[in-house]
């Protein structure tokens, strides 16, 4: 039986989703000859690793404790006391996991799964790519930060793997990748990557208010833990510089034209999200109603569009006839037209679920065994 060894950051919606589906798959792998071997995970606060990294792991009954305690909101240090594990804090988790990927790396491999929303993962993550590591990431904040981080993720292409950074489950870079590399020549991409603001927009279309959509769109696990991070258009910014920098545009964030649904005043150096969920949101449901109405009068809807295309890379709100592949999209879907040399008449589609814990944790799940040849 292959195992694969893997170190989880990140215990929120996606993570603790992942676990599940790692524990529901365990008969379904043994049947491939492959067997997930959890031997740490990671919150903002602590680390939680199986008492023998090398050989050992958390188990299923320990893990599925560990969902249990994080989703009532439980800090991961209560489960010093069950099972055989280490539990350290936040001062010492970072060189304790340069440990472990430096010894498990080595031996056997080690993915190194992220699936937090933090920028502080960078640090580690460049590190790991030299210890032998394999990187699965949700997060996108990674491939989205300086240059030099991103290439060093890169060092090592084939033990890199991020399907669910955009489009969450659906095979976005996957297609790409295999577009690439038989040498098709991408000339445009154009698309609506955002589940919370797809979700938004029809919803608001069905008559109701902005304040009431995004705190549903927030606990159906479509939006990022701060739903500014979408209304902001910076996660679908991100979403076009992970595209872009695939095709191989040498761009950072700040090439990339934004457009915001709320003013600066409303931002996370002004209000916390309590407040702005509270108060600050339901300021803007009449403004976004109206433009709703005004498109509908024309036989319109409003989408946030990414169009990435020669040196344009751009993500913003465009009133589109409702019969048109993006007018048509509802709920949380994404959709994705690719044209190219071999897809130049009619575009590439790529369309589905385009956020939710559980189609993101699934395309991380593919992703982990997607590597598996790299372990030994
Ligand atoms: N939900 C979706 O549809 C999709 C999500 N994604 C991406 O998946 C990622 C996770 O999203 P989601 O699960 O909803 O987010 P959550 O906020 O639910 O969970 C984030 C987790 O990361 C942990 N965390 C924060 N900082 C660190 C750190 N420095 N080191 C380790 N762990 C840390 C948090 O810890 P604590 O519990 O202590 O707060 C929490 O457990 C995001 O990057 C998101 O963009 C991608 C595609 C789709
Ligand atoms: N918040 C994101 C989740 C996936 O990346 C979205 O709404 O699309």
């Amino acid at each position: 039986m292959k195992k694969i060894a893997l170190l989880l950051m990140g215990c929120g919606g996606v993570g603790r989703q992942l676990l599940h589906h790692i524990v529901s798959c365990r008969s379904l792998h043994a049947k491939k000859g492959v067997h997930l071997r959890v031997v740490g995970v990671c919150d903002s606060k602590s680390l939680v690793v199986t008492s023998d990294v090398l050989t050992g792991e958390l188990d299923d009954a320990f893990l599925s404790e560990l969902c249990r305690l994080k989703s009532n909101g439980s800090s991961l240090s209560s489960l010093s006391d069950f099972g055989e594990c280490r539990v350290y804090a936040n001062s010492e988790s970072n060189n304790t996991i340069l440990e472990i990927a430096a010894l498990v790396g080595k031996s056997t491999g080690l993915a190194f799964v992220d699936c937090s929303a933090s920028s502080e993962t960078i640090g580690l993550i460049t590190q790991v790519v030299d210890l032998g590591c394999c990187i699965v990431l949700a997060n996108k904040k990674p491939l989205t930060s300086r240059t030099e981080d991103y290439e060093k993720l890169f060092s090592y292409p084939r033990y890199i793997r991020h399907e669910s950074t955009v489009g969450a489950g659906l095979p976005v870079i996957a297609s790409l990748n295999r577009m690439l590399s038989s040498g098709d020549t991408i000339h445009r991409i154009t698309g609506s990557l955002s589940g919370t603001l797809g979700y938004v927009m029809s919803e608001i279309e069905r008559g109701k208010r902005l304040s009431d959509v995004v705190k549903a769109a927030k606990s159906l696990g479509f939006t990022e833990p701060d739903p500014r991070d979408d209304l902001s258009g910076m996660d679908v910014g991100r979403k076009a510089l992970i595209l872009a920098r695939l095709l191989g545009r040498h761009i950072d964030m700040d090439s990339i034209k934004i457009e915001s649904l709320y003013p600066k005043e409303m931002g996370p150096d002004f209000m916390s999200v309590e407040e702005f969920l509270d108060n600050g949101i339901l300021l803007l449901d009449n403004d976004v109603q109206e433009r709703v109405k005004k498109a509908s009068m024309n036989g319109n809807v409003l989408r946030y569009v990414c169009v990435i295309e020669g040196t344009r890379c751009e993500v913003g709100i465009q009133e589109l006839p409702n019969n048109s592949a993006l007018g048509r999209l509802r709920g949380s879907d994404n959709v994705l037209e690719i044209y190219s040399r071999c897809y130049s008449e009619q575009p590439l589609v790529i369309q589905g679920a385009g956020a939710g814990n559980d189609t993101t944790a699934a395309g991380v799940l593919a992703d982990i065994l997607d590597i598996q040849d790299l372990f030994s």
